[in-house]
């Protein structure tokens, strides 16, 4: 029997349309037990009272003054689309991006956050490009151009998770992020993958709106095969708006080993069946993908309850903790209140997660090893 206990929910921004703070602050931990996430956005994860202090430190002027305002204006309410959702960023980067400080330490506090979430394993990615303000084009987020390059970035947010991960006893890697709508840039984002893998950089990703262009440019492809060649491990967004052919081009010709979201595969019945037989891992990320319009609003009609009566391999995470308004616990909450969602699937899911992780196997295995411990569970276990 897990003890449900109940705690107070931190958010780094409002429960976004699912309820009014307090209520929030008074749901159980449905699974007060160790966790491990693997799809969560750094730039997507910044505490609103960091947004609120840098922009005063840099003098750069926000159409909010409190914490509360600028929670209105960044935080989601209610199911939009995923482009206008990804408009969200617009708000806030500029204030982050070229900043050596703020940038070491939006990773220092997304460490600390997990801790409190109870992870002890998580993988979080970002695109470098888009917090540099120099070596990029375009310059992003209407920046001046500076002197912080993709490449320095990279190496500041590394500086940042190992500080945290020292500091509050959470092991974090870090995906870097191609962007869908800019191919020019995936050829530096796998030499930067290659560049620092041994500084906890374990894997490509490809991220940005999928609804605006299906096919994997060149440029994209090109990225994929060099990771493919020198044995970067690979994750796609796809499905997640987009069809799924967008799957199939991701396992198919970017060889993900993961997808992002992957909520439409259960549109092309044979692709399904197929990643079913492969095993294949689907990064799910309930919050998200009401909020972003990606699936139905409805959790008992949502993808997850048919990965979950599948013994499909799948993950749950946040992906965008600071525009939903949310936290992992409150995406555990809404899978066991909507979803009928167990603690056994819960730890089932979770080692399915690490088992899917991008640790090289020893440190993979002992991960595993550490939530059988925890669960209670012995090794051989098979669900
Ligand atoms: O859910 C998402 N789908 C596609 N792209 C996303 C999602 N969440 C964040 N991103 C984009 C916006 C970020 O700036 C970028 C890198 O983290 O990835």
């Amino acid at each position: 029997m897990i003890a449900s206990r109940v705690v107070t929910v931190r958010s780094t921004g409002s429960p976004a349309s699912h309820s009014n703070m307090s209520e929030q602050n008074n749901r159980q931990d449905v699974f007060s037990k160790p966790k491990v996430e693997l799809h969560v956005h750094l730039d997507g994860a910044i505490r609103l009272q960091t947004i609120l202090d840098v922009a005063r430190r840099r003098g750069i002027p926000l159409p909010a003054d409190t914490m509360e305002e600028l929670r209105e204006l960044i935080v989601l309410r209610k199911p939009t689309t995923l482009t206008e959702f990804l408009g969200k960023f617009a708000e806030y980067m500029h204030v982050i991006a070229g900043d050596r400080d703020a940038i070491k330490r939006i990773a220092y506090e997304f460490v600390e956050d997990k801790a409190k979430e109870g992870v002890i394993y998580v993988e979080v990615r970002y695109s470098p490009h888009f917090l540099a303000n120099c070596d990029v084009d375009p310059i992003p987020w209407n920046q001046a151009e500076g002197d912080l390059s993709p490449d320095e970035v990279v190496r500041l947010v590394n500086e940042g998770l190992r500080q945290g991960e020292r500091a509050f006893h959470v092991k974090v890697r870090s995906i870097l992020c191609c962007m869908r709508h800019m191919p020019s840039w995936s050829a530096e984002v796998v030499e930067l993958c290659k560049k620092y893998r041994h500084e906890g950089v374990v894997a490509i990703d490809l991220a940005g709106d999928e609804s605006l262009n299906c096919e994997a440019y060149p440029g994209h492809r090109r990225a994929y095969e060099e990771a493919v060649r020198c044995g970067i491990h690979r994750t796609v967004h796809a499905g997640e708006v987009g069809a799924a052919c967008v799957v199939k081009e991701a396992v198919e010709v970017l060889k993900a080993e993961r997808v992002g979201h992957g909520y439409r595969t259960l549109e092309d019945r044979v692709l399904y069946k197929k990643l079913l037989a492969q095993n294949m891992h689907f990064e799910v990320c309930p919050i998200s993908s009401k909020l972003t319009g990606a699936c139905n609003a409805d959790f008992t009609k949502h993808p997850v309850v048919t990965f979950r009566k599948d013994k499909a391999n799948y993950s749950l995470n946040t992906d965008d903790p600071l525009i939903f308004g949310s936290t992992l616990q409150l995406d555990y909450w809404m899978a066991h209140e909507h979803m009928g969602f167990t603690p056994e699937e819960f730890k089932r899911l979770n080692i399915s997660s690490a088992a899917s992780c991008f640790l090289p196997e020893s440190e993979k295995n002992e991960l595993l090893g550490k939530l059988y411990k925890a669960y209670g569970m012995i090794r051989s276990t098979a669900f």
